[in-house]
């Protein structure tokens, strides 16, 4: 089944709480077609089924901390074999989050083409996260469990960044800027990968 997988496009998209990873994947799905995957929604998908797993995953993010990698590593691979036989390509959103879930994956699926650092100011991140909370629903989007997540993305998933670099995969994309402009570096990333 794996083998299905095994010659797939592979794309990692990094960067902090809140940084606009999600709203570049959707951006990229409309234009190239790719897969997207967020770890954090299948994660959630898991939780709103109601399942004995899901309420011990709800526990671990209501603190902002990570769940175990086997979990999520199950998941994204479940998820990109149901997907293999129409993907272009496949976008892993929020994933990996640890050097070590990175290993992880390229041990049991496969290695990133390239990785989209997805990059913004702690403060913007903060701002943007509260903001979503008034409408997203979700228990992780409030002050206290943000402080948490930002804390745990600067100590275990920079370094993720750095690990990448030595390959030069990564291409750094400024999400400061508006969604549009900030699209237009997207693009110009995934381009180079044809
Ligand atoms: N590989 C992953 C992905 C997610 N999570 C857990 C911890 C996160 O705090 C929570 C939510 O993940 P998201 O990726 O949705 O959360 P983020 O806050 O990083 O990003 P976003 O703002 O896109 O939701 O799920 C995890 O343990 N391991
Ligand atoms: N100004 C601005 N806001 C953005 C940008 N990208 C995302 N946002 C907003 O920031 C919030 C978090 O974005 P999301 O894509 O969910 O980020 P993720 O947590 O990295 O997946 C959303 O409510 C977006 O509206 C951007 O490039 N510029
Ligand atoms: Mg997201």
């Amino acid at each position: 089944m794996a083998d299905k997988i095994k010659n797939a496009k592979i794309v990692f998209v990094v960067g902090g709480p809140g940084s606009g990873k999600g709203t570049q994947c959707e951006k990229i799905v409309a234009k190239y077609g790719y897969t997207h995957l967020s770890s954090g929604d299948l994660l959630r998908a898991e939780v709103a089924s109601g399942s004995d797993r899901g309420k011990t995953l709800q526990a671990i993010m209501q603190k902002g901390e990570l769940v175990p990698l086997d979990t999520v590593l199950d998941m994204i691979k479940d998820a990109m074999i149901a997907k293999a036989d129409v993907s272009k390509g496949y976008l892993i959103d929020g994933y990996p989050r640890e050097v070590k879930q990175g290993e992880e994956f390229e041990k049991k699926i496969g290695a990133p083409a390239l990785l989209l650092y997805i990059d913004a100011k702690g403060e913007t991140m903060v701002k943007r996260l509260m903001k979503r909370g008034e409408t997203s629903g979700r228990a992780d989007d409030n002050e206290e469990t943000i402080k948490k997540r930002l804390d745990l993305y600067y100590k275990a998933t920079e370094p993720v960044i750095a690990f990448y670099e030595q390959r030069g995969i990564v291409r750094k994309i400024n999400s400061e800027l508006p969604v549009d402009e900030v699209f237009a570096i997207v693009e110009k990333a995934i381009d180079e990968l044809k």
